[in-house]
């Protein structure tokens, strides 16, 4: 049931209430299906609406980047800020954009009053963000994972080439007026063998520099995939393995709570005495204590370090003032082209997030290719449909706990991605009961915090795959119905629904058929099966100017039970529903709101 949290394809919920509608909006491939749902259920188009969105950008962006923010937003560049101002700016702003140096932290959610929709990290590392606070506030995360790698691959080259030559500690001393050619002789890196750890996108780019400086190198990281490595002629080999064969160590894993501190005294003593350390990951990787006395030792001959535990470190800190000890200022993603780079790929994600289309490299949302959310479009308005038609039919009191959702397809299991119904699903369940807003990005959250269980099933139907679903069914199970018709012969809430002609349909409600075309609001009347109950029914709607859009009556056998369903534009007054349910033949009627 958990959300996984990888990184691809998704939509995004969208504006804030004062510059929109406090809404979720899906900008699905075609332009014709970009709906914003409004407070009252209704949808209405974007370009309807004309107030601009808000993106606070706290940290320096590239030109590029906010040119292109500024031709859909309202942009406040405010770098600098401290905690308490960043909360306090917040709840004015729909977007935040930072780079590494901002800490988004759950108070920065919880100061947002809801209207933070997206968090762009203009770069790959996201460890300055509360990831789970942003997905319990149903906050979209986005990074820009591609632009700085170069650079940082290049920074990791450089301070590779400038430590084992002592570039920086030669310069400082021939600027303090010395000559010290003897101190400074240096280690040579062909034939040296070169541990990468972390073969990711910067890992693999430093490796491949490496093998054209000559050195031997082998990487760990438990999850790459080996046929990569080999491609570039680099061998994965076990933690102990790289610890105790390299000469030189570069470090290019994202902090975690298991790469934290991971070079820790335990480490240093597997290693190569004389032993090289490059660090452009993050500082936390590395016990900084440990390293301090590793170098003391002589064990570690070398350290040239990008990143630190904090940042800006102490001035007096004893790593930093280490003489075997290059450091920079986290100045890995700092080249001009990296720069625009990540700005124009940071503001493109976060534009798109706020007009609700899909972002490519979403952090806290399940991935959800575009050619899949198009084919889903409509039975993703079935399912928040059903969702919302499911729980209103249940008897005030009840407490919804237990809702099964089942799925009927042609396709096999794995050809059917059912993540993004789930979500609609459990987005129409909880909305009408509560104030909570719920998206792609916090619907499993916020089921598991309401103890609502949501179990799956799929059918698999015999036939053509043609369409991704048959029907679609919700149950909820252990619940009083207000509309006794809806308990199914087991003895659950139960509706269900087909796309017809892309439009959603209820056709099933407890065990009667029915089908009626999922839009406005719907009557559901249970009536002794006789003639002239459409007429009495609808001439009552229509003396109160209230339109019916669809009719259907299903019915055990004739002249027995029925149930009618009937689609209407606008909501009946109290005095049409009265004069309704007051038809002798009436047995019982709910007024839903889809
Ligand atoms: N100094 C800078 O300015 C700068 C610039 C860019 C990236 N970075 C940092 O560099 C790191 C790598 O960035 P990237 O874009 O290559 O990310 P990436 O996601 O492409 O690669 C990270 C790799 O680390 C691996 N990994 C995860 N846990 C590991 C473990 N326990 N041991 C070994 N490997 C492990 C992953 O499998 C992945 O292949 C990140 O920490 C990022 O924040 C720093
Ligand atoms: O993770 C990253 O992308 C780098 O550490 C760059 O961080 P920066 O945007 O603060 O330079």
């Amino acid at each position: 049931m958990a959300a996984s949290a990888s990184s691809s394809l998704l939509f995004i919920p969208t504006l804030n209430k004062q510059s929109f509608t406090q809404s979720l909006s899906w900008r699905l491939p075609s332009p014709s299906l970009h709906l914003t749902r409004s407070n009252t259920s209704s949808f209405v188009t974007m370009a309807a609406l004309d107030a601009k969105p808000t993106v606070l950008v706290a940290e320096k962006l590239g030109e590029a980047g906010l040119e292109l923010l500024k031709g859909f937003a309202n942009v406040d560049c405010s770098y600098n800020l401290s905690q308490e101002e960043l909360c306090t700016k917040i709840s004015l702003c729909d977007a935040l954009i930072v780079r590494s140096g901002t800490k988004v932290s759950r108070d920065v959610f919880e100061s947002s009053g809801g209207r933070l929709k997206v968090v762009g990290r203009a770069g790959v590392g996201i460890d300055n963000v509360d990831l789970s606070a942003a997905t319990e506030h149903g906050c979209l995360v986005v990074n820009a994972p591609t632009a700085n790698t170069i650079a940082a691959a290049e920074h990791g080259i450089a301070l590779l080439t400038a430590m084992s030559r002592n570039i920086a500690q030669a310069d400082a001393s021939i600027k303090a007026g010395k000559w010290l050619r003897n101190k400074y002789v240096g280690v040579s890196l062909v034939g040296k063998t070169l541990a990468v750890m972390g073969f990711g996108k910067v890992g693999s780019e430093v490796a491949r520099r490496a093998k054209g400086l000559g050195m031997h190198v082998i990487a760990h990281d438990p999850y790459a995939p080996a046929d990569r490595a080999h491609a570039i002629g680099v061998e994965l080999v076990s933690f102990d393995e790289a610890m105790a064969t390299a000469d030189f160590i570069s470090l290019h894993m994202p902090l975690t709570p298991t790469t934290s501190k991971i070079l820790n005294d335990e480490a240093f003593s597997k290693m190569k005495k004389g032993v090289r350390i490059v660090n452009v990951a993050r500082g936390g990787v590395i016990d900084e204590d440990a390293l301090v006395r590793a170098l003391d030792a002589g064990n570690v001959a070398q350290a040239a370090l990008d990143v630190f535990t904090v940042e800006p470190p102490q001035k007096d800190s004893r790593l930093i003032q280490h003489e075997n000890v290059t450091v920079t200022p986290h100045l890995g993603a700092s080249t001009m082209e990296a720069q625009e780079g990540v700005a124009i790929e940071i503001a493109e994600a976060v534009v798109g997030a706020l007009k609700g289309e899909l972002a490519a490299t979403a952090v806290n949302a399940p991935m959800v290719p575009a050619e899949v959310l198009s084919e889903l479009a409509p039975f993703v308005l079935l399912s928040e449909k059903l969702g919302r038609l499911a729980v209103q039919l249940v008897a005030g009191g009840s407490g919804v706990k237990s809702v099964k959702v089942t799925y009927a397809s042609a396709r096999g299991p794995d050809d059917l991605d059912t993540r993004l119904l789930r979500a609609m699903i459990i987005k129409g369940l909880i909305e009408p009961i509560s104030s909570v807003f719920v998206n792609l990005v916090n619907a499993d959250f916020s089921a598991k915090q309401r103890g609502l269980r949501i179990t799956e099933e799929r059918i698999v139907l015999d036939g053509s795959p043609e369409n991704p679903l048959e029907y679609v069914q919700v149950q909820i199970a252990n619940v009083e119905s207000k509309f006794a018709s809806a308990i199914s012969e087991t003895g659950e809430v139960k509706v269900e629904g087909r796309v017809k002609d892309g439009i959603p349909h209820l056709t099933k409600v407890g065990s009667f058929d029915v089908d009626v075309s999922m839009d406005g609001s719907l009557i559901l009347c249970r009536q002794v099966d006789q003639p002239g109950m459409i007429g009495r029914v609808g001439s009552i709607l229509g003396q109160e100017n209230v339109n019916v859009s669809f009719m259907s009556v299903g019915r055990i056998a004739p002249r027995k039970q029925a149930v009618m369903a009937i689609g209407v534009d606008d909501e009946p007054n109290k005095d049409a529903l009265k004069k309704i349910g007051d038809i002798p033949a009436i047995e019982e009627f709910v007024f839903l709101k889809l």
